[in-house]
């Protein structure tokens, strides 16, 4: 497949709920093949509401494409065996296995070409994937009986378990200590650098700087900027968007550092604080 034909397109899109439009004709950049871009934004900007209208799990308007795959033009399996979603959470009171929840997220979306994958072959891959995450001993345990944490991998095992084109991840860090972080963010870069288009919802914007290539911010269903993290992440931005006044500064091994050092009263400020411009901490 060619790079133009893996392309993640996301063009004039409108999605919301009965009576309640979030996102408004929305037309990102293209995503290209082998690339991580990070989603941003303040509470209620419409992050997860956009990842699930492009995942197909909401109505969405306008036009949604992968390579020549449409949203609308697809079938929900064969949208879904190519688009990849972690939600934020685990519907509660699931009393599946662990492993059992991945394999049936693997059984879900047969391969496209070829016969179904035996039982073996489902569990052998579905174990591989929780083994990838570090989460391999919990295979056994009831998803009832986890942490937030551990749901969380194993949400994660089930999106990726289906090896898909383009990833879609909702918050894959938000209940994770500082090592597992580290290792989700880590496996989502490897799968971006295998080819796959890695799309991640983070609240942390140092963690999105540090790990993305291309960031795009949202703002109540707009988009407010979109490109490479150091040049979207400006005091200006962080003032206009989050209503804060802040510093980002460029730190050692390249990493942009935000401090903030306190709200925008916006009735008193209404251009949005202060500018300063990017510099080393
Ligand atoms: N099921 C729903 N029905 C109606 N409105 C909803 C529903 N889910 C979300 N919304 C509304 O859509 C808007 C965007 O919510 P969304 O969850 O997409 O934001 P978000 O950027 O992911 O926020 P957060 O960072 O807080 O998770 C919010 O105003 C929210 O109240």
């Amino acid at each position: 497949m060619s790079a133009d034909a893996a392309t993640f397109r996301i063009t004039d899109v409108s999605i919301g709920y009965p009576g309640r439009p979030v996102i408004d004709r929305l037309s990102l950049a293209p995503l290209p093949l082998a690339s991580m871009t990070t989603l941003v934004g303040p509470n209620a900007a419409g992050k997860s509401t956009l990842l699930r209208g492009v995942a197909g799990l909401l109505p969405a308007r306008g036009d949604v494409r992968l390579g020549n795959l449409t949203l609308s033009g697809a079938t929900r399996g064969a949208w879904a065996r190519r688009v990849g979603f972690m939600p934020q959470s685990l519907p509660a009171g699931a009393r599946l296995l662990a492993l059992e929840a991945v394999v049936a997220a693997l059984a879900a979306s047969p391969p496209e070409d070829g016969p179904p994958l035996s039982q073996p072959a489902l569990r052998a891959r579905a174990m591989a994937t929780l083994e990838r995450l570090g989460v391999g001993g919990l295979a056994l345990e009831p998803l009832d009986a986890l942490s937030g944490g551990q749901r969380q991998l194993v949400a994660l095992a089930q999106a990726i378990v289906r090896r898909p084109a383009a990833l879609l991840l909702d918050e894959p860090t938000s209940a994770l200590d500082l090592r597992h972080q580290e290792q989700v963010m880590r496996v989502a870069r490897d799968l971006a650098a295998s080819g796959v288009i890695v799309v991640v919802v983070l609240h942390d914007l140092a963690l999105a700087a540090r790990w993305g290539n291309h960031m795009v911010v949202l703002n109540q269903g707009k988009l407010a900027a979109e490109g490479p993290p150091d040049e979207v992440l400006t005091p200006a931005l962080l003032a206009e968007v989050y209503g804060v006044d802040a510093r980002v500064e460029l730190c050692s091994a390249g990493r942009l550092q935000i401090m903030v050092d306190g709200v925008i009263d916006r009735a008193a400020s209404p251009s949005g604080g202060m500018r300063r411009p990017l510099r080393p901490c």
